[in-house]
């Protein structure tokens, strides 16, 4: 793909193709437009349902479950032999620094794909012994055949790594899918398309259409009668517009949401630890990454003393050309989100915050000033009810509130809408153990953030989402289990 000339075409039934209508892709370093993007129609969309439904029903259907994890494999293979492609069309999209594009994003759009291949291959099934009134017995044994078509909508802030979370799953299950990426980062996507296409992934398996949300591809997807599962991770208000969509067939849904993550510091952690820790995790991507740390909570005693060490840590992040090897934290994904996140800004000073650092646009006297960019941000003094509190900003923002007890540091951290990660830091082991069992998310880390392994349950509870995905929990989504039983 020519980055300078870049036309980014849907890929349907094994072809690349355009539409009627296009728009622009955009660089938020420097607001420069890189290239024009084909907007997916309705027809668009119900061609490439039909020719997923054809592959289902034909040689993707009748292929041997190693027959298609040795595609998977092929298509990891293929991501890593254009590694630098994907690297640079990603932070092209996104402004995202090299060191995140290059050590997150792509390696897990390879690794996604290897994790789920080898899942499938030596995930069992289950099989009962069952007594029956005559004595002779029966045997009952469980089959799981592909959900069928399914429709895979993913967000701008881990382009590849989120489109390939689900996308892998979804084809080493044997399904098929029509994947709609984010229209702020179309790019990866298409090199997907061509790697899938070069690594003999037949026809009709995957198929991308680009285009926006409400009256484009993906309302065209999640209204279409002949999708049979949606999975979905953005905004919880879109979840619940995609719900509505999906409520008249009575679609099986996953979804990853928002979040509103807490980090607690307790007295007796690791200092130095918990305040790299939770400037990584406040601060990563910009902030944009819904594992994030946005509410910081800290025990009294260090209060002052963290709040400190934290602003140290953010002013002296690198806030940069992500082309440079340092450079810690580029601008936010667009003009629009960038509004969102100093309306933010403002409203902290409206609700009465101390701004501790930040709060503004960084000014750099070159091309970046057309860009998207804000400063890395500290808040305190807001009560639990602010809205800077209480709403997902999805920026490099955190506010710290201090604490004295156990049960009031659990009060606040669970006392939202959202239930997605929570982060402990701590060097009490039963402390550990116990607050994790308290709090109200899906993810717990413990003096650590973002780790992964792949197999463990991924996903929030609340406004964050509905199921879980990673290991065998993404392949029991994207599978219709049939249970079996033989009278002996
Ligand atoms: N829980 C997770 O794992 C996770 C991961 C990443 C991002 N997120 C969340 O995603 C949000 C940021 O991503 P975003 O701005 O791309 O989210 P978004 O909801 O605006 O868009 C996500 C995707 O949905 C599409 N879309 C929008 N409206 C739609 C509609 N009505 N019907 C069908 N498709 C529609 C968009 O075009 C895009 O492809 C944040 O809230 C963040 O917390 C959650
Ligand atoms: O922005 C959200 C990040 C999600 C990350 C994952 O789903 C993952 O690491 O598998």
């Amino acid at each position: 793909m020519d980055m300078d000339t870049q036309e980014l075409k849907h890929y349907v039934n094994g072809e690349f193709t355009s539409s009627s209508t296009h728009f622009p892709n955009t660089n938020p370093v420097d607001g420069t437009e890189i290239g024009r993007v084909w907007e997916a129609d309705q027809a668009t969309v119900d061609r490439a349902v039909a020719a997923a439904r054809q592959a289902l029903e034909g040689e993707w259907g009748k292929m041997s479950q190693a027959g298609r994890c040795a595609l998977l494999h092929n298509v990891a293979e293929g991501i890593e032999a254009r590694f630098d492609e994907f690297v640079a069309a990603e932070m092209a999209d996104t402004g995202k620094s090299l060191i995140q594009a290059s050590t997150i994003d792509i390696p897990r759009g390879a690794a996604n794909f290897r994790i789920f291949a080898d899942m499938a291959m030596s995930q069992g099934g289950e099989c009962f012994q069952s007594p029956t009134p005559d004595g002779s017995g029966a045997l009952n044994y469980s089959i799981n055949k592909p959900l069928g078509v399914v429709a895979v909508i993913s967000p701008w802030n881990l382009p590849l790594l989120l489109l390939t979370w689900k996308l892998a799953p979804a084809l080493a299950a044997g399904n098929t899918v029509i994947a709609k990426p984010s229209e702020e980062t179309p790019s990866t996507a298409t090199l997907l398309a061509e790697v899938m296409h070069d690594a003999g992934v037949p026809a009709g398996v995957f198929n991308l259409v680009h285009g926006f949300g409400p009256g484009s591809a993906g309302e065209f997807l999640t209204t279409h009668p002949d999708i049979d599962a949606i999975t979905f991770t953005g905004e919880s208000r879109t979840g619940s517009a995609i719900m509505r969509a999906a409520a008249e067939g009575v679609k099986p849904l996953s979804f990853e949401l928002g979040g509103k993550n807490a980090a607690i510091v307790f007295d007796d952690a690791d200092f130095e630890a918990a305040v790299a820790g939770v400037a990584r995790s406040v601060f990563t991507n910009g902030g944009q990454v819904c594992l994030c740390t946005e509410r910081v909570y800290v025990h009294a005693s260090l209060f002052d003393r963290f709040v400190a060490a934290l602003k140290e840590q953010a002013l002296s992040l690198k806030v940069g050309w992500p082309s440079e090897p340092d450079t810690d934290m580029g601008p936010l994904i667009s003009f629009e989100h960038r509004d969102k996140v100093l309306s933010y800004y403002r409203l902290a000073r409206e609700e009465g915050a101390n701004v501790i650092t930040g709060g503004g646009v960084p000014h750099f006297g070159d091309a970046r000033d057309k860009g998207a960019w804000v400063e890395p941000t500290i808040l305190t003094g807001l009560p639990e009810s602010a809205r800077c509190v209480r709403e997902e900003v999805f920026g490099p923002i955190c506010h710290i509130a201090p604490f004295d007890t156990e049960e009031e540091a659990v009060a606040m951290a669970n006392d939202s809408r959202y239930g997605l990660a929570a982060v402990l830091w701590t060097r009490d082991l039963s402390r550990a153990h116990r607050l994790a069992h308290r709090m109200d998310a899906g993810i717990v880390w413990v003096n650590s953030w973002y780790l992964r392994d792949l197999r463990t349950p991924f996903g929030g509870t609340k406004l964050s989402g509905i199921g879980r995905e990673g290991g065998r929990h993404s392949l029991a989504f994207y599978s219709e289990p049939t249970n079996i039983c033989i009278k002996l």
